[in-house]
């Protein structure tokens, strides 16, 4: 009894002690003298892009589209393009929607434009991707008039918005990132949103084989003038009250359709689109070097001379 009460007052005294130790008796400012105040970052830098759509810039883009990008683009690859008929049914501006695997994808779909609708077209582009450092930003502005969008989420920018209200195309990719293996990603919202809130037509455009002739990592098209298949789709337009969520599923099935219509044929893929036996072009659920084998089989080219009578 007497040894605990002992222990007991011995233990007590030292936690006081110890307490007493640790306690800031002159109640002096723990913060170091070098510490500097904590400012909350910016949101994110926006670039401007607006100078990119000024008379002068676009006569510029004008020489780089036409002169240099068009040429070297057709020299490198040897873009098949179909389906441009699709475009005569717009009356004014719409959301250019294609799934995305390489660099070339923004090229091959404004090459592929009539001329009239290219020079009336912006692209969004990755902010953090496109829009890291000023001259990086500066010059696929003034070359493929891109404007930067956020895609981890986020609020959506005004941008888009105003494009579209002053009559430009807007060029989406609504995977957000090139394809790791050529097979199709699921699509994210913002171009049904886009499609809805300003009540434009999306244009679905099928592009297969810009993986093969140059993948992530490469940083310029394989040699040997690989064949890319563009394939522009009827416009798509969002049916009265129908909100984005509901409309979204359309865009990404219209542009399966139109890869499976690149594989098989027009006739083929309409019949699989009403039977609703369009198969997923999320690729086989195989192993990597499966799955980029069948995404990258080569493209038979057109032949050269088109026959309408044998
Ligand atoms: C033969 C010609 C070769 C020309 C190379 C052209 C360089 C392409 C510049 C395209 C500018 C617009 C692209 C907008 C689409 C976009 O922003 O998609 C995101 C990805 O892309 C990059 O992100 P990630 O795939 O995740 O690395």
């Amino acid at each position: 009894m007497g040894t605990s009460l002992v222990k007991f007052s011995r233990d007590t005294a030292r936690d006081v002690k110890q307490v007493a130790r640790g306690w800031r008796w002159g109640r002096r400012p723990q913060v170091p003298r070098s510490a500097e105040p904590y400012v909350i970052p910016k949101e994110t830098s926006v670039f401007p892009t607006r100078w990119a759509r000024t008379p002068a810039a676009i006569a510029v883009r004008e020489v780089l589209q036409k002169g240099a990008l068009n040429s070297v683009l057709r020299w490198e690859v040897n873009p098949q393009v179909s389906g441009l008929d699709s475009l005569l049914k717009l009356n004014g501006p719409a959301l250019i929607v294609a799934n995305h695997s390489s660099h070339l994808d923004t090229p091959l779909v404004l090459c592929t434009l009539p001329d009239g609708m290219r020079r009336k077209t912006a692209v969004a582009a990755a902010a953090d991707y496109f829009f890291d450092t000023w001259w990086r930003a500066t010059a696929s502005a003034i070359v493929f008039n891109t404007f930067p969008i956020e895609r981890r989420g986020g609020k959506l920018s005004s941008t888009p918005g105003d494009l579209l209200a002053d009559g430009w195309n807007v060029v989406v990719f609504p995977e957000g990132t090139r394809s790791p293996d050529g097979w199709m990603e699921r699509f994210r919202m913002g171009a049904a949103y886009l499609a809805v809130e300003h009540g434009v037509p999306v244009i679905p455009v099928g592009i297969k084989g810009s993986f093969a002739a140059m993948p992530r990592g490469r940083g310029w098209p394989v040699p040997g003038r690989p064949t890319v298949a563009v394939r522009y789709g009827d416009p798509l337009m969002p049916a009265e009250g129908e909100n984005a969520r509901e409309f979204a599923p359309k865009i990404s099935a219209a542009v399966s359709a139109l890869l499976d219509e690149e594989s098989t044929t027009w006739w083929e893929a309409r019949r699989r689109v009403a039977s609703g036996t369009s198969p997923s072009q999320s690729g086989p659920d195989a192993a990597r070097w499966r799955r980029v084998w069948e995404s990258t089989a080569p493209i038979k080219p057109a032949a050269s001379k088109r026959r309408a009578w044998k």
